[in-house]
C-alpha cells in the first residue's frame, strides 16, 4: 500500500493511441511493482488453469497456452468451437475488475485469463469480434509477468501495423471499432523464458 492507502500508482499516466478506425489507451504502470508481483504469484497459484483444445481441420489441437474463464453466472462465451462457462469471481479478480472499471466507461461481467508459460506459448492473429461482445466492445487487458510483444495489423491492409510491449502491471484498453478493423496477436519469442499472465475483461451480452 502507498501513503494514500491505495494499492495502485500512476493510474493517470496513460498514452492514448488513435489508430485508423480503432483506439487504444495504455497505462504502463497501472499496478505498482509490489502489487503486480503479488497478483502474478496469486493468479499463478489459485486460478484453475487448463490447456484447452480446438478443432482444426477435423483434428483436436491444443491451444499453445493455459486458459481460464471467470465471471457472472450466465456470461458464457463461445469461441474456436469451445463454450466457456465461467467460474465465479475470486476476490482478487473482483478487486482487479473494480479498480479498472472506472477508467473504462462500462462494466465487465467476465474475464478470460491466459497464462503464457514461456516464450514458446503464444496467441495467433484474431479479433475479439464475437457477436455476444457487441459492435464496439471495450476490452480491458491487464498484464503481469514477462513483457511480451502485442502486435496489431489492419485487416484490409496488413502492411498497416502497430506494436506495444505489454509490461508487468500494465493496463491496455481496446475500444471503438478496433475489433472490427484490426487483428492482434502475441507471437512466440525465443527471448522470454518466464511466465506471463494476461487478463481480458469483457462484457458479454446475455
Ligand atoms: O495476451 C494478450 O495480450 C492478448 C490476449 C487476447 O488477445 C485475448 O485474450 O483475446
Ligand atoms: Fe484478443
Amino acid at each position: 500500500m502507498n501513503a494514500q492507502g491505495s494499492f495502485f500508482n500512476d493510474r493517470d499516466a496513460a498514452t492514448e493511441i488513435s489508430l485508423l478506425n480503432g483506439e487504444l489507451v495504455y497505462y504502463p504502470q497501472f499496478f505498482d511493482t509490489a502489487e503486480s508481483d503479488n497478483c502474478m504469484r496469486m493468479l499463478t497459484d489459485t486460478i484453475a488453469w487448463k490447456q484447452e483444445s480446438m478443432k482444426m481441420y477435423g483434428r483436436e489441437v491444443l491451444f499453445p497456452r493455459l486458459m481460464a474463464w471467470y465471471g457472472d453466472a450466465g456470461s458464457s462465451y463461445a469461441f474456436s468451437g469451445n463454450v466457456f462457462t465461467p467460474q465465479p469471481w475470486t476476490p482478487l479478480l473482483a478487486q482487479i475488475r473494480d479498480r479498472i472499471t472506472p477508467l473504462c466507461g462500462q462494466s465487465f461481467n467476465s474475464v478470460l485469463l491466459n497464462l503464457y508459460r514461456n516464450g514458446n506459448d503464444s496467441m495467433g492473429w484474431h479479433a475479439d469480434n464475437e457477436p455476444e461482445l457487441g459492435a464496439r466492445p471495450v476490452i480491458a487487458s491487464v498484464n503481469f509477468g514477462a513483457t511480451r510483444r502485442f502486435l496489431l495489423r489492419y485487416k484490409d491492409d496488413r502492411s498497416r501495423k502497430y506494436e506495444l510491449a505489454l509490461q508487468h502491471g500494465s493496463l491496455l484498453i481496446m475500444k471503438g471499432t478496433l475489433q472490427q478493423y484490426w487483428e492482434h496477436q502475441v507471437p512466440k519469442t525465443t527471448k522470454v523464458s518466464t511466465g506471463r499472465i494476461n487478463l481480458t475483461f469483457r462484457f458479454i451480452n446475455p
